[in-house]
């Protein structure tokens, strides 16, 4: 089951793992022309009325595949119209190869090749609709429910026209119009809304190959870029809790994170260091602990300084002394809020009852200390890191040579402001929606260098102060693999984690 977020997702990591969406749009419209066909005997009248996005564009390609049936095709606008390079394309090799297809400027004057048709295909909107359908493909809809009346077959491509396919609902609201289709063709997997309609369902399969799902790749950072109307802190702030026996890690974590795109990051540290932390970054607001390491003294504080933040990144150079751990459990037992846990912070992870959304981000040896196991293949590391995660009700990010992420997808999990009032969710084992898991393949052995997990930790932060715990680890890993790439190709095995941080920016943005 997938949502149109993912599936679009999924999508652009087919294309990067060379099955280009045109590709895709050919197979899709091989899909509908077989259903169209099962309907239908030959010499029939099919009727293609098609839109100008890549759902009208599958249908372009179904025609092609119909010619034992009488077919007409009809755009509704002119064909310079057409949103997208593929859906011309195709629109362009039915004009060449001479089969009926014209474009209809005045819908409300055309019979739109209805009359006398035995199957209608609804290509007009598909998931790239937003709000009711407007005019005119409105008219159209109108017009294909009024065959349906008569008794016409009507075949929608991916989704009925007007309908939210996450949904099922009208994307008009109770006053939105929608095709009222009998037979439903929708691509790769099922979506969340079309199984409750009064359709027969076909899930076709359109060649995206099950990696494009199992690897993170550029799809995991779609929607993760500015708007270019946000304000200061729209963008997220992130508060990075380390440092005392360490001063470089939290400093690390805490510039990555502002790299990754958060516009205010702080550092609450001890106020030995503080000033080595500072002198490292004037980009960032350090707020000094008493003393020189984190202890219980400092709980009150330290949530008077998450309280507002969209992510709080706790671990980084922080130590294992027990007065800091003790610090970690009691301000994970009192917050509510989305938690990276890193390095010795982890330790407490596996026993802590917390209502706070935690990615935790071990190596495997801090993954084997916190209770979880691994393996050499990275499928049978997959899994035993999925059921790990599931049982402790939190979202990890396990580094590797394959980065194995885990957790609940967007599709299944709490929102951050969402339940926490319920009695329902007080602690991880209320947290039991199907946990979904991911491996990343970016980055390379130049990475084993000190730093780079603090790196991670920061890109985790921001991205957690933007999107689902899950969506942010997958993304997180993907990126510094990706910006940890880049600097092998100046550095070679002599590349340092400072110099991920200066390419994070390219790897988020470049797509
Ligand atoms: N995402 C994928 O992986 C795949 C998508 N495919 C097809 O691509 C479709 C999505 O294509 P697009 O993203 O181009 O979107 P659509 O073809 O669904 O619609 C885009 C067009 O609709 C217009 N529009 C938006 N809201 C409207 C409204 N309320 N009233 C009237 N017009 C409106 C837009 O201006 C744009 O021209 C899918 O439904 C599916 O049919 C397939 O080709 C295969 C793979
Ligand atoms: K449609």
């Amino acid at each position: 089951m997938l949502s149109s977020d993912r599936m679009a997702a999924v999508d652009a990591n087919a294309a990067a793992l060379g099955v280009p969406r045109k590709q895709l749009m050919e197979s899709s419209g091989n899909a509908v022309a077989r259903v169209v066909r099962s309907v239908s005997e030959p010499g029939d009248r099919v009727a293609l009325v098609c839109g100008r996005g890549n759902n009208g564009g599958d249908a372009f390609v179904a025609a092609r595949f119909l010619k034992e049936r009488d077919v007409t095709v009809r755009l509704l606008g002119r064909p310079e119209s057409i949103g997208t390079t593929i859906a011309r394309e195709n629109w362009e090799a039915l004009r060449t190869a001479e089969l009926s297809a014209d474009s209809v400027v005045d819908v409300a004057g055309s019979d739109l090749g209805l009359n006398a048709a035995d199957v209608v295909v609804d290509a007009l909107l598909g998931t790239g609709i937003t709000g009711n359908v407007r005019a005119p493909e409105r008219t159209a809809v109108e017009r294909l429910n009024a065959a349906a009346a008569a008794g016409v077959t009507i075949v929608s491509v991916d989704v009925p026209t007007g309908i939210d396919a996450d949904t099922g609902q009208p994307t008009g609201g109770t006053d939105g119009v929608a095709v009222d289709a009998d037979h439903v063709v929708t691509f790769h997997d099922e979506k969340p809304g079309l199984g409750a309609l009064d359709a027969t369902l076909t899930v076709a399969d359109i060649g995206i190959p099950a990696a494009a799902e199992r690897y993170t790749g550029p799809g995991d950072l779609l929607g993760l870029g500015r708007d270019p109307d946000s304000h200061k802190g729209d963008n997220g702030e992130v508060l990075v809790v380390g440092g005392g026996p360490y001063t470089g890690a939290p400093s690390l974590s805490a510039r990555a994170a502002l790299r990754a795109g958060a516009d205010l990051v702080r550092v609450a540290c001890p106020t030995a260091v503080a000033d080595a932390i500072q002198g490292y970054s004037a980009d960032l607001i350090v707020r000094g602990l008493a003393g020189d390491r984190l202890t219980a003294d400092h709980l009150g504080r330290l949530l008077d300084l998450a309280v507002a933040q969209d992510a709080v990144v706790i671990g980084p150079g922080m130590g294992d002394a027990d007065d800091s751990l003790t610090l970690v459990r009691r301000f994970l037992e009192s917050y509510s809020g989305r938690v990276v846990v890193d390095a010795d912070a982890l330790r407490v992870v596996s026993d802590v009852d917390t209502d706070a959304q935690l990615i935790c981000t071990p190596h495997q040896g801090e993954l084997r200390q916190m209770g979880g196991e691994t393996a050499e293949d990275p499928d049978e590391r997959a899994e035993l890191v999925r059921s790990f995660a599931a049982g402790i009700g939190h979202t990890l990010l396990v580094k590797g040579r394959y980065d194995v992420i885990a957790g609940q997808s967007r599709s299944s999990a709490v929102g951050p402001n969402e339940g926490s009032n319920s009695d329902a969710r007080t602690g991880p084992d209320a947290r039991t929606g199907p946990v979904d898991v991911r491996l990343n393949r970016t980055g390379n052995p130049g990475m084993t260098v000190g730093g780079t997990g603090d790196v991670l930790a920061g890109v985790t932060g921001a991205l957690a102060a933007r999107t689902d715990p899950f969506a942010a680890a997958a993304a997180a890993a993907y990126v510094t693999g990706l910006a940890g790439d880049a600097a092998a190709e100046t550095n070679g095995n002599g590349l340092v984690a400072t110099d991920l941080i200066d390419r994070l920016p390219q790897a988020l943005y470049d797509e």
